[in-house]
């Protein structure tokens, strides 16, 4: 048969199940071999793609994450769209779900490359260490406001990581930005032109940043790394709070031994709009140029079963990122896993009850993995003391909107 190659990020519960799909394909027929390959971390995975398409060696399908999307888009001659590599009986474009699929469609509707995972933020809420300070468990997190009296009794009785974050950028500039309906970037956050900049230092971004700073300084917020290596310390029960991707479920579910559960990311109570809806984040799969017509045929049997409602609907209960089709979301309820696991559509609550704004659509922005470490970076100074948060967003959005720069130009 027909053997393609397909690169991905996942590595613990994730990388097992992945696997698990990619053997359940393999052996459901006899024409076309996936073989699947663990290339590093997102930025790890969308760099190797990049290079291995400069020499020639690139794989069939590549996982790149929602920050690589502008970059993947803008690679003329790399890609080869999915709804043309999908294309046939089974592929019906209006299966999936508008917000899910908006991110990664052409403004004429064609879908460019197929969000496999898609997430976007929660709230992650160890119950055993809220009720170990006296707290109820099931008490109100739905504003920053509540939270922040919360941490302050977690604190109070002794708590050593009332919070923690995974990927600060994304949950607590980009996300928070989309949910309090306030601009992330200018043209309608890189959507509607290239020469956009970055307007991520308004009043919103700026007393939240403030008040993790000051929570971080209380010892309320325990920063644990850029990517999701916060996740290791709420698996493991030392942090009660968590503010991480939907997908944080796979690890969760099946290291915790705490009972935890997961609520709608926080906001601040107060500002107009808000809670808009949040983003999608996540990855989704790209198909390379530059291979035989039989292994693009692999590629879209692969993604089309991958799409199918019962696979689709596994993999959304078993991971947590959301159902990319309306199929799957029906097939899960109608199994009664919403029933059995209170909580779990809550991601597909947020990102679907409001109708996006121009500030909630998503981001579109070249060089964004790039940008993405500017911000890391000038956050780090806030945690640390060494900066306020209007001075480190000031510098990120200077420094980052030079970045821009310069994808424009190579774009012109
Ligand atoms: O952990 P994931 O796959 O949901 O991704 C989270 C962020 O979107 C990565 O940029």
């Amino acid at each position: 048969g027909t053997e393609i190659q397909f690169w991905h990020a996942f590595t613990g519960r994730l990388g097992e199940l992945v696997a698990e799909q990619v053997e359940t394909f393999n052996e459901s027929q006899s024409d076309y071999t996936v073989n699947a390959t663990h290339k590093g971390n997102y930025s790890e995975t969308l760099n190797a793609g990049i290079a291995a398409f400069r020499a020639g060696e690139q794989p069939h399908i590549l996982m790149v994450f929602e920050v690589g999307t502008a970059t993947m888009m803008g690679a003329q001659g790399a890609i080869r769209p999915v709804y043309e590599v999908m294309a046939g009986d089974e592929f019906d474009p209006d299966a999936y779900i508008g917000a899910v699929k908006g991110y990664y469609t052409t403004t004429d509707g064609q879908m460019l490359s197929l969000p496999f995972n898609s997430s976007t933020p929660v709230l992650w809420v160890n119950r055993d260490a809220l009720e170990g300070a006296g707290i109820d468990p099931d008490t109100d997190l739905s504003t920053w406001q509540n939270v922040d009296a919360v941490l302050d009794q977690l604190a109070e009785a002794g708590h050593d990581c009332p919070l923690t974050t995974a990927w600060q950028s994304w949950i607590h500039l980009e996300n928070l930005s989309a949910y309090h309906d306030v601009p992330f970037a200018t043209k309608g956050n890189g959507f509607a032109g290239l020469d956009t900049e970055l307007a991520f230092n308004g009043s919103v971004q700026v007393q939240h940043i403030s008040a993790m700073g000051e929570w971080a300084a209380e010892g309320k917020f325990i920063y644990a790394g850029r990517r999701n290596e916060g996740g290791a310390n709420f698996r493991a029960g030392e942090c009660a709070l968590f503010t991480e991707s939907s997908a944080g479920y796979a690890g969760i579910k099946s290291e915790a031994q705490f009972e935890f559960d997961v609520r709608p990311l926080p906001y601040w109570d107060g500002v107009e709009g808000a809670p808009q809806n949040t983003i999608i984040g996540g990855a989704s799969l790209w198909v390379m140029e530059g291979h035989e017509p039989a292994e693009y045929e692999a590629a879209g049997a692969f993604l089309n079963f991958l799409s199918s409602p019962e696979i689709q609907a596994k993999w959304h209960q078993d991971t947590g990122y959301l159902p990319i089709t309306t199929a799957a979301g029906e097939l899960t309820r109608e199994q009664g896993f919403y029933d059995e696991n209170p909580g779990t559509d809550v991601a597909v609550k947020q990102m679907t009850t409001n109708s996006p704004t121009a500030n909630s659509k998503g981001l579109r922005l070249g060089s964004f993995d790039q940008i993405r470490g500017i911000i890391d970076e000038e956050l780090e100074a806030v945690w640390s003391g060494d900066k306020d948060a209007q001075a480190a967003l000031d510098s990120a959005v200077e420094r980052g909107n030079q970045l821009l720069r310069r994808f424009e130009r190579a774009s012109n």
